[in-house]
């Protein structure tokens, strides 16, 4: 079992670090963990926020852990030098194009979330975000255009084998569960947009026991808020899936408690928690590692087909929060290393 351990910057070492002692206290036979440096720590000790050494280890490896990478005092780097390069990069480069993202209620949260709790209760959905395309991965640049003002512009596209392959991930993701499938796109307005619902359709006769349904970007962020158990699974692209996924995590409660699992065709993946590096918190102790510790247990669950100790890490979270341990995040008072303590207690 080879896990790249890639901390990043910020709270990502912090949260990393207990995700870690999870996995060793599982006993896991043959777990090896090599670290490797991304983000702005990365650029600041080798020049670039995705050195080859760091490529390397990922591709010598099962799995990768993924901490955080954001760093603001690399804002004026060139783009490409930046440290969330690092994970886009990996994303890109490893062929990491499924994103899945898990968002239900613990039992003794309804009362914590943004919403009212007898509409939080009802949450039990699964973004699949697509992470290889879109906005983020186009064209870019700041031009001047001849009259003298600057313009900044961002190439949206999707190709059909790019939308085709998220929609199966997504179709069979809907099969395991209760059958239902929501695209959200913004076809109204996005020729980007009509392709994928156009490809949604035609994968979805391969699906006769999935229920497809289209819904607008701006309607799903206000159905998610309104109405968030009408969900099972949603399938989106990678921008509204970036911004929903961190809508959703405040109707079950904090952003603290989201993981998520990046995948490829084959096994290998690569497991971070939603947030970023949260640089007004970071190196305080005050950062939630749920996340993160909840992304080891999709780690040994997607990547090495390892349910026992994938299910029991997330009942150990499950109860560490139902006997109320809680961060800052859910206005609680325990620190990164005490959840951390109150999870392997429980594990
Ligand atoms: N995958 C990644 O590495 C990501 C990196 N970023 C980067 O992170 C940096 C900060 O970005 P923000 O927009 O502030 O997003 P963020 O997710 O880092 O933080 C947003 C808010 O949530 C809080 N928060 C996040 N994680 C938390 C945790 N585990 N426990 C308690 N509170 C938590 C933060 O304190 C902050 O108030 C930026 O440089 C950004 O580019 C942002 C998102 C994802
Ligand atoms: C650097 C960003 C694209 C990362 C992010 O916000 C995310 O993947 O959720
Ligand atoms: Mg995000």
């Amino acid at each position: 079992m080879k896990i790249a351990v890639f901390a990043g910057d910020g709270i990502g070492p912090e949260v990393t670090r207990e995700a870690v002692r999870v996995l060793h206290a599982l006993d896991l036979p043959g777990l090896e963990l090599t670290e490797g440096l991304v983000g702005g720590v990365a650029y600041k000790a080798m020049g670039h926020p995705l050195p080859p050494e760091t490529i390397a280890i990922a591709r010598a490896s099962d799995a990768i852990l993924f901490g955080a990478v954001g760093d603001f005092d690399c804002d004026h780097l060139e783009r490409h030098l930046r440290p969330e390069q690092a994970i886009l990069g990996l994303r890109k480069e490893m062929g990491f194009f499924a994103n899945l993202r898990p968002a239900t209620v613990f039992q003794g949260l309804e009362d914590l979330t943004s919403l009212r709790p007898e509409v939080a209760r009802e949450i039990d959905l699964l973004i699949v975000r697509e992470l290889n395309g879109d906005v983020y991965f186009g064209e870019k640049g700041i031009r001047t255009l001849p009259d003298g003002r600057r313009q900044g512009w961002d190439m949206m596209s999707y190709a059909e084998d790019e939308v085709r392959r998220i929609a199966h991930v997504a179709f069979k993701a809907a099969l395991g569960r209760k059958g239902r499938l929501c695209s959200v796109d913004k076809a109204n307005v996005l020729e980007t947009s009509q392709l994928w619902r156009d490809v949604m359709i035609e994968v979805s006769a391969e699906y006769p026991d999935v229920e497809l349904s289209h819904m607008y970007v701006d309607n799903a962020a206000m159905q998610l808020v309104k109405n968030p158990g009408q969900f099972d699974v949603i399938v989106t692209g990678n921008l509204f899936g970036d911004i929903l996924s961190d809508q959703a995590s405040m109707c079950v409660g904090s952003i603290g408690l989201l993981a998520s699992a990046s995948l490829a065709e084959g096994t290998c993946g690569l497991y971070e928690p939603i947030h970023g590096s949260a640089p007004d918190i970071a190196g305080k102790g005050l950062a939630n590692p749920m996340a993160t510790i909840l992304s080891a247990a999709m780690l040994l669950r997607h990547s090495f087909g390892l349910e026992a100790p994938a299910a029991r890490i997330e009942a150990a979270v499950a109860k560490a929060l139902a006997d109320g341990i809680k961060g800052g995040d859910l206005g609680g008072s325990h620190g990164t290393v005490a959840i951390g303590d109150a999870v392997l207690e429980r594990l």
